[in-house]
């Protein structure tokens, strides 16, 4: 598979080549590598934003752009809609999906309790901090029941204990339903390391490695980094990354 675009100094420039990638349900992948390498544009791709050039993609046995009602996507910012309550924003994608009223808010109450803002639910986004805005965001991607959730650097603009436990209520709602695929792009190693099942280290638009996890699950994320494997893994990246 193989993506390009308009170069703006004429013809067409190569981002994404030789990509060959099964992601199995329930599996978690992340993708790291250097900026501008193509991890978007990857995500893009499956999400049926983005066209290849050459190959096929295919979404639970879809084109992609049929197989939206199978994708949750979400994005590093939390692109919550001001006009809408924390709520009524978790409702969004169901309402557009024409689900009648007193189902879809009985689904999104469920995911504010499940990221534990049950309380909040009447707040406005400006009355949230940014930790607690990317878990409405994560509770409006989950109502959506996607089998298969695409993420980009969803927790890089929050701060280190902030992001520490906005991924454990990630991870825990990852592993109560493990049939959901997750495909998720990060800039940190660390963070790759501590939930996926498999790497992707892509450098100048192909997939220069595609590595095991194998740290027992359910996982201690707080003290993850003191493990050996975890150790010897992040090494391992981090040497091809330089
Ligand atoms: N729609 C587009 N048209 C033209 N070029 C694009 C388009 N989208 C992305 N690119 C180019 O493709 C390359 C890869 O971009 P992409 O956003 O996929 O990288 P990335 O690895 O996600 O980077 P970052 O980590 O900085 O977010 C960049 O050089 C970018 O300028």
């Amino acid at each position: 598979m193989k993506v390009s675009f308009p170069d703006p100094q004429g013809g067409t420039r190569t981002i994404l080549d030789n990509i060959d990638l099964t992601v199995p349900a329930g599996e978690f992948t992340a993708v790291v590598g250097r900026s501008g390498c193509g991890k978007t544009t990857l995500l893009n791709m499956v999400a049926g934003l983005v066209d290849p050039a050459e190959g096929t993609v295919s979404v639970a046995g879809k084109e992609p752009r049929s197989a939206r009602n199978h994708l949750g996507y979400m994005p590093a910012r939390d692109a919550l809609l001001p006009w809408r309550s924390a709520l009524r924003n978790v409702e969004y994608g169901l309402e557009l999906r024409g689900m009648r009223k007193a189902e879809r808010r009985n689904i999104a109450r469920r995911w504010l309790n499940a990221v534990h803002l049950g309380q909040s639910e009447r707040l406005w986004p400006w009355q949230l901090s940014q930790g607690m805005r990317q878990r409405v965001a994560l509770a409006r991607t989950w109502a959506l029941n996607p089998d298969v959730l695409l993420m980009d650097e969803p927790f890089a603009a929050l701060d280190v204990n902030t992001r520490l436990s906005v991924q454990e209520v990630f991870l825990q709602l990852w592993q109560q339903e493990e049939h959901r695929a997750v495909i998720f792009v990060t800039h940190d190693l660390g963070e790759a390391i501590a939930l996926a099942d498999r790497i992707l280290l892509m450098g100048e638009g192909k997939i220069l490695d595609d590595v095991r996890v194998d740290l027992d699950r359910p996982r201690e994320l707080a003290t993850i980094a003191a493990d050996s494997g975890y150790q010897a893994l992040y090494e391992r990246l981090r040497a091809q990354l330089h």
